[in-house]
């Protein structure tokens, strides 16, 4: 089995940088983050850390550098990001690559095989983690683990390669038998928690310690579980328990990803989380109220920002 030599990487935010730091610790060089010429000169300009610790610079390479392409890729931007992302990537990404979405949701795969065609696309997710990022400081409590798999269950070259290269870097990472149930199943999570938080502007502490939270929370995530019998996923109350340690465990002044994004005035994923509940719902005519409901008020919420910053400072 040939070991994965190189790797590259777009999107060193929260979630790119705390799993990427691993891996330019163990690979220098042979590390690439794909960045633009504006994003390089404000990533050298305040050096990332991760808890305090200053991190060792970045192997940067533009977009327009034609490289020889990598043996893995990994995206880790947002899901709105990802179209670009996918081409700033391009030379990156040959016949061979093994690419890897760390993305939430339950698109970003099919979307990178539309647009590349790679037959070496493992389904992928990171669980347990708590990532808070601002601007290039990065605080986490726990770096979860990154579960991963080929969609129809066996376990290939590629993914032992990525196992190799994960137990080598101290990337905490995890097989999953069934990554599609997996990949729903934390699809279900983000869709109660991410969307919840963002509209109350509750950290983690909340969701562990008020249960009539709790259960608005779950509440959208029940509307998943019942979409989900449709197209075959079939997850279940236990799926939804699941998550209740996984929740108590993370850092109580934690942020969801989604609410550093309405904290920041980014757009959020709503298309991805209630965008996509809402669109299956009525596919399959299953009502979908907690979702509708968060859907508009997240959209409102991303007006408010817009009309915000379009007034005279
Ligand atoms: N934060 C968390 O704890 C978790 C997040 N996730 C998921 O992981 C994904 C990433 O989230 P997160 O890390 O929090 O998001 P961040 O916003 O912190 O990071 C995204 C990064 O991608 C960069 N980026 C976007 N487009 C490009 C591009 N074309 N070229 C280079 N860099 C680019 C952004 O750069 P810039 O800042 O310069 O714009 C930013 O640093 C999301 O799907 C999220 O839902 C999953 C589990 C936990
Ligand atoms: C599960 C959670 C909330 C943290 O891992 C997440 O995926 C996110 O913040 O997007």
């Amino acid at each position: 089995m040939q070991k994965i030599q190189t790797v590259s990487l777009i999107g060193l935010g929260a979630i790119g940088a705390s799993y990427g730091s691993k891996l330019n610790q163990l690979l220098g060089d042979q590390f690439r983050v794909i960045a633009n010429q504006e994003r390089i000169h404000r990533y050298r300009e305040s050096r990332f850390t991760i808890n305090g610790e200053e991190q060792p610079a970045f192997h940067y390479v533009t977009p327009e550098t034609k490289v020889e392409p990598a043996d893995l890729v990994i995206f880790a931007t947002k899901n709105a990001e990802l179209r670009n992302a996918m081409e700033e990537a391009q030379y990156h990404i040959g016949e061979d690559t093994i690419i890897l979405s760390l993305l939430n949701g339950i698109s970003s795969e099919e979307e990178i095989y539309e647009a590349t065609n790679n037959k070496h696309i493992l389904y992928s997710m990171c669980v347990g983690i708590d990532a808070v990022r601002n601007n290039t400081a990065i605080r986490y409590s726990s770096l979860g683990k990154i579960c991963y798999g080929e969609r129809d269950k066996s376990v290939s070259e590629d993914v032992l390669r990525v196992k190799e290269l994960f137990d080598t870097a101290g990337v905490p990472c995890e097989i999953s038998e069934d990554i599609w149930h997996t990949l729903w199943a934390k699809f279900m999570f983000n869709v109660g928690i991410n969307q919840t938080s963002a509209v109350l502007k509750a950290p983690y502490d909340y969701f562990q310690n008020i249960p009539a939270l709790h259960e608005w929370m779950e509440s959208a995530m029940y509307e998943v579980v019942r979409i989900s019998e449709h197209v075959g996923v079939h997850l279940t109350e236990e799926d939804v328990k699941q998550y209740r340690p996984i929740l108590q465990k993370l850092s109580p002044d934690g942020q969801t990803s989604m609410l550093q994004d309405i904290l920041a005035g980014r757009k959020t994923e709503v298309e991805y989380f209630a965008g996509k509940v809402c669109e299956l719902g009525q596919k399959y005519n299953i009502p979908t109220p907690v979702n509708d409901q968060l859907y508009k008020i997240i959209h409102i919420l991303e007006e408010m920002e817009k009309h915000k910053q379009s007034q005279p400072v």
